[in-house]
């Protein structure tokens, strides 16, 4: 098994663009401006899927900037060593992503009016998700097997650490105004519905042919052909040929893959980890 990946503060981050000495100075400099748009996951929950809609929301439905822009570039990712310095240097209002746990956001955010955005998914999904994923990459440790790849998840030894302790690290802001929290079952569900509470959220109000493009653009079959969103940029760079972001989008997928003990493993870590939460934050259970 290859060691890949570098750690900071007891967590896991890609072996690609990524360093303890950013990591540490994203947390301690990075200055947030309140008209600043900030959409965070654990990774695999849709994060992709959800850029895409609020880019074209915040284009009004003209897919030209998600056609003519990679998806890394529209929403850097903060805590990447190229994606804080993009977005250092860019002015106005910024659309950023990340995947870090609470604990080692800025601080600088705590205090700002900036509109958070944070994204859950059944965790195992995003298990299966990462499975196929992360073993297409030359950034990460690859697993030998589903079920090595199923201990690290569930001791929180794989990349950004704890689905379990992310979750409940940023939950702690839900009742927040500036925060809103969905969840990928719900937008797969309804996904008209998931983009309106996103506009309101964001105060962008949409012409129904705007909104019929959005949803038109960032539909499951729309991202896989485009280029600038579907990770196809990176073959050859960080990703094999078989890669694959776009891989299934089908909630429940995980049941084709868990075994019935492992399923028990998992319905018991969810219960201990997170009863004390309200469960409809939790839809899928
Ligand atoms: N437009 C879309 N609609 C539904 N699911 C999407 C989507 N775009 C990406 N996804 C799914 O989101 C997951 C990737 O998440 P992330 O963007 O956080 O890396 C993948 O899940 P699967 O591997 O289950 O198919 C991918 O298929
Ligand atoms: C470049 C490294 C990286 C990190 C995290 C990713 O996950 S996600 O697609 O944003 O969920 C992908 C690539």
């Amino acid at each position: 098994m290859s060691e890949k990946g570098i750690w900071f503060e007891g967590i896991l981050f890609p072996d690609l663009d990524f360093s303890p000495d950013i990591l540490k100075e994203v947390k301690e400099e990075f200055t947030f401006k309140d008209e600043d748009v900030l959409i965070v996951t654990f990774p695999k929950s849709g994060t992709n899927w959800l850029i895409e809609t609020v880019c074209l929301i915040l284009s009004k439905g003209d897919p030209n900037w998600i056609q003519s822009v990679p998806i890394w570039e529209r929403s850097p990712w903060i805590e990447s060593s190229s994606g804080y310095t993009m977005l250092k240097n860019k002015e106005g209002p910024r659309l950023v992503t990340s995947h870090l746990p609470i604990q080692l956001f800025p601080s600088s955010f705590f205090k700002s009016k900036v509109k958070m955005i944070y994204f859950i998914r059944n965790p195992r999904d995003v298990f299966v998700s990462g499975y196929f994923f992360w073993r297409s990459t030359n950034f990460v440790r690859r697993p030998e097997s589903l079920e090595e790849y199923f201990e690290w998840f569930i001791q929180g030894n794989v990349l950004y650490g704890s689905w379990f302790d992310h979750i409940r690290g940023w939950l702690s802001m839900r009742d927040k105004e500036n925060v809103l929290v969905l969840n990928y079952e719900e937008m797969k569900q309804d996904t008209r519905g998931t983009v309106g509470k996103i506009c309101q959220f964001l105060g962008k109000k949409l012409e129904p042919e705007e909104l019929n493009s959005v949803l038109e653009n960032s539909s499951f079959q729309a991202m896989k052909g485009n280029a600038m969103s579907n990770y196809s940029l990176l073959k050859g760079v960080c990703l094999e040929d078989n890669g694959c972001l776009l891989r299934k989008g089908s909630p429940g997928d995980w049941k084709n893959y868990l075994t019935v003990a492992q399923a028990e493993t998992f319905d018991k870590l969810f219960r201990e980890k997170m009863a004390d939460l309200p469960q409809e934050l939790f839809p899928w259970q």
